[in-house]
């Protein structure tokens, strides 16, 4: 089997997927002219071209505005039908979704709409693509503190079908410390959590992640790199860091993918996964991230490939049995190959 086939067939979790950030052009267009909503674009060619950012905050006001077209449950719903079935063509077992409550309970989307929307596409895809997942509620960190805490409070009557919570949106100036309090409430109410750090932030946000907010895992964390010693601890604690290869280059995060320094971090024992970030955004899905790392890392071979895709089942939140059967789902996929 050759490396690119090995690499969509052997079975893998992704646990780092904006869902809002699935959203293609053309299914932001169709759905706002399905609720009539005006767009800043002429055409989906216009909208795509936009698609050339500087930094995390320049995608991140176009992101939020291509989320505005998303009123009705079946928006939700059809949102999220579509990645699962591409992530069922990339040999995605398992998938964890970010979703962003306060992009549009802020523009009078009931909490409620949003969250069975996207639970009914997680049971379609279990049902017929034999792809499990679950939701993880992302707090948007540009916005206050009271917010989070009413956003939670609004979820909570939900709390069974979400499990986890995580920290997204603009990462400087907003450093994990201020909500430590809304993660200690999650914690104590049984919930997973992680949080965006050390994208464009510094290493020291990944520490306060790990230390304040006590988190399970690190979404990005690649700035650990300016911190020697927080790799290292990284590595003793095995601590899972979801990298994004192709939002790294986009958001110049990283000049190229020769520039990456992912191979570095598999290196020092982190366990790295890999995954997509906002896939309709950033030029590809989750086997186009495996590729474009491995294409511009000809030093990484099968053993990368097969240390990458068990790293991203032990860092899956299900259950260890369940991560046992994947684990030698994977490993008679490397023995025939
Ligand atoms: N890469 C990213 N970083 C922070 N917030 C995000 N929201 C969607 N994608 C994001
Ligand atoms: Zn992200």
């Amino acid at each position: 089997m050759t490396l690119p086939t090995l690499l969509r067939a052997m079975p893998k979790a992704e646990l780092h997927v904006h869902i809002e950030g699935t959203l293609e052009p053309e299914l932001i267009f169709r759905l706002a002219e399905r609720n009539g909503v005006v767009l800043p674009y002429a055409s989906v060619e216009a909208l795509r071209a936009a698609y050339a950012f500087s930094d995390l905050q320049s995608f991140l006001d176009i992101y939020y505005a291509g989320a505005s077209v998303l009123l009705k449950e079946a928006d939700f719903f059809e949102m999220a039908w579509a990645y699962f079935e591409r992530a069922a063509a990339d040999g995605v077992v398992h998938a964890e979704l970010f979703f962003d409550p306060q992009t549009h309970t802020a523009r009078g989307v009931a909490m409620e709409t949003v969250i069975t929307g996207l639970h009914r596409a997680c049971q379609r895809a279990h049902a017929e693509l034999g792809i499990s997942a679950s939701l993880i509620l992302c707090f948007l960190r540009h916005l206050s503190e009271e917010d989070a805490f009413a956003t939670l409070e609004a979820a909570l009557p939900y709390r069974h079908l979400f499990i986890g919570v995580g920290l997204d949106s603009s990462e400087r100036g907003h450093p994990p410390e201020k909500f430590a309090r809304v993660f200690a409430r999650c914690r104590e109410l049984g919930l997973h959590l992680v949080a965006h750090a050390g994208e464009e932030g510094p290493a020291e946000y990944v520490e306060t992640a790990l230390d304040l907010l006590k988190v399970e895992r690190v979404d990005h964390g690649v700035r650990s790199l300016d911190k020697p010693a927080l790799v290292a601890r990284l590595a003793a604690e095995r601590v899972p860091l979801t990298v994004c290869p192709l939002s790294n280059v986009k958001l110049c995060v990283y000049s190229d993918m020769a520039a990456h320094r992912l191979p570095e971090l598999l290196a020092a024992g982190v366990c790295v996964t890999v995954n997509s970030d906002d896939p309709a955004y950033f030029g590809g899905y989750l086997l186009d991230n495996y590729r474009a790392v491995f294409d511009a890392h000809p030093a990484l071979g099968r053993d990368a490939a097969y240390a990458l895709a068990a790293n991203s089942l032990e860092a899956s939140f299900v259950p260890a049995e369940q991560k046992a059967r994947w684990k030698r789902d994977l490993d008679a996929v490397f023995a025939a190959a």
